[in-house]
C-alpha cells in the first residue's frame, strides 16, 4: 500500500497572516484541501496521512464540515521542525507496510498528478526519488564578506515535493538524530549514504510562502 504524507505543521512566519496559511482561501477553497484532493485524483486508493498542530485541528474539522470536504484522511500532530512533523506521520505507517510513502508540502496545491505518478513509479524502481526543475535566474554566490560571484546555474536545480522512498527505507532514514541541514525529506535518506532519483517537475508546483504567491496562485486558478 502507498501512504503520503502531506506536512503543514509549520508556523507561516513569512505569510505572517492570522489564519494559518495552509488554511487561506485561494479561489474560494483553502489550499490544504486543493493539495489533499490533487493526491486524491492521482489514486483514490492512496492512505492521506495529514500534519497539523495540535491547536489547529479543531478548527481543520470545522473547515471540513463547512466545505463538505470528505476525502479520507488520518491525521498526526505537528513538530518543531519539518523533520519532526514528517517523522511524526511517518509513525502512523505500519512498520509491516510495503509499497511508497510520499512527503509533500500542503502548501503545494499545484502538483501535477503527472509528477506524483512518475515520483511514486521511480520510487518503486530506484528507492528515492524527488522532482526538481531548473534554474532560470542568474545566481550567485555570496562570501562571509559580503562579495559574491556568479555560480554555474546548470550545476543546480530547484527542489519540490512530493519526496518519495521505499517504506523501509524511510522509516530507516527518520530513525536518524535531526541534523540542521535536514531542510528537506530526501537530505535525510542521503544522510544514510543512499542515491536520490530527480524526476522532472512541474513549474506551477510552488511553494505558498509569501503574500506574493497567493496571488501567483489566484492567476494560476483564473488562467
Ligand atoms: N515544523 C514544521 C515546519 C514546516 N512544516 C511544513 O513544511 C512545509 C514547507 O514549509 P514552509 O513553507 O517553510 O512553511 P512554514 O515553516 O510554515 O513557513 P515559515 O518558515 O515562513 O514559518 C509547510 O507545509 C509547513 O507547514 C511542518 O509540517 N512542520
Ligand atoms: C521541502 C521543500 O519544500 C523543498 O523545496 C523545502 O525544502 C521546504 O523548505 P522550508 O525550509 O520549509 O522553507
Amino acid at each position: 500500500m502507498d501512504y503520503v504524507i502531506i506536512v503543514a505543521g509549520g508556523k507561516g512566519l513569512r505569510m505572517g497572516s492570522e489564519i494559518p496559511k495552509q488554511f487561506l482561501p485561494v479561489a474560494g477553497k483553502p489550499i490544504l484541501m486543493r493539495t489533499i484532493e490533487r493526491f486524491h485524483e492521482y489514486s483514490p486508493e492512496l492512505n492521506i496521512i495529514l500534519v497539523l498542530p495540535e491547536s489547529q485541528q479543531e478548527y481543520w474539522h470545522q473547515l471540513c464540515q463547512e466545505h463538505h470536504f470528505s476525502i479520507k484522511h488520518q491525521i498526526a500532530n505537528g513538530g518543531d521542525t519539518r523533520f519532526q512533523s514528517s517523522k511524526n506521520g511517518l509513525a502512523l505507517v505500519p512498520d509491516t507496510e510495503d509499497g511508497v510513502v510520499g512527503f509533500h508540502d500542503g502548501v503545494r496545491p499545484f502538483v501535477s498528478t503527472e509528477v506524483i505518478d512518475e515520483c511514486y513509479e521511480t520510487a518503486r524502481e530506484e528507492y528515492a526519488a524527488i522532482p526538481v526543475y531548473a534554474v532560470t535566474d542568474t545566481l550567485r554566490y555570496i562570501d562571509q564578506h559580503g562579495g559574491g560571484k556568479n555560480v554555474l546555474r546548470s550545476d543546480y536545480r530547484v527542489v519540490q515535493t512530493p519526496q518519495a522512498f521505499d517504506i523501509g527505507l524511510a522509516k530507516q532514514a527518520f530513525n536518524q538524530e535531526y541534523k540542521e541541514q535536514f531542510t528537506d525529506d530526501a537530505s535525510v535518506v542521503e544522510s544514510l549514504g543512499c542515491q536520490v532519483a530527480m524526476v522532472d517537475g512541474n513549474r506551477e508546483n510552488i511553494k505558498i510562502t509569501t503574500p506574493f504567491d497567493i496571488k501567483i496562485a489566484e492567476a494560476l486558478l483564473n488562467q
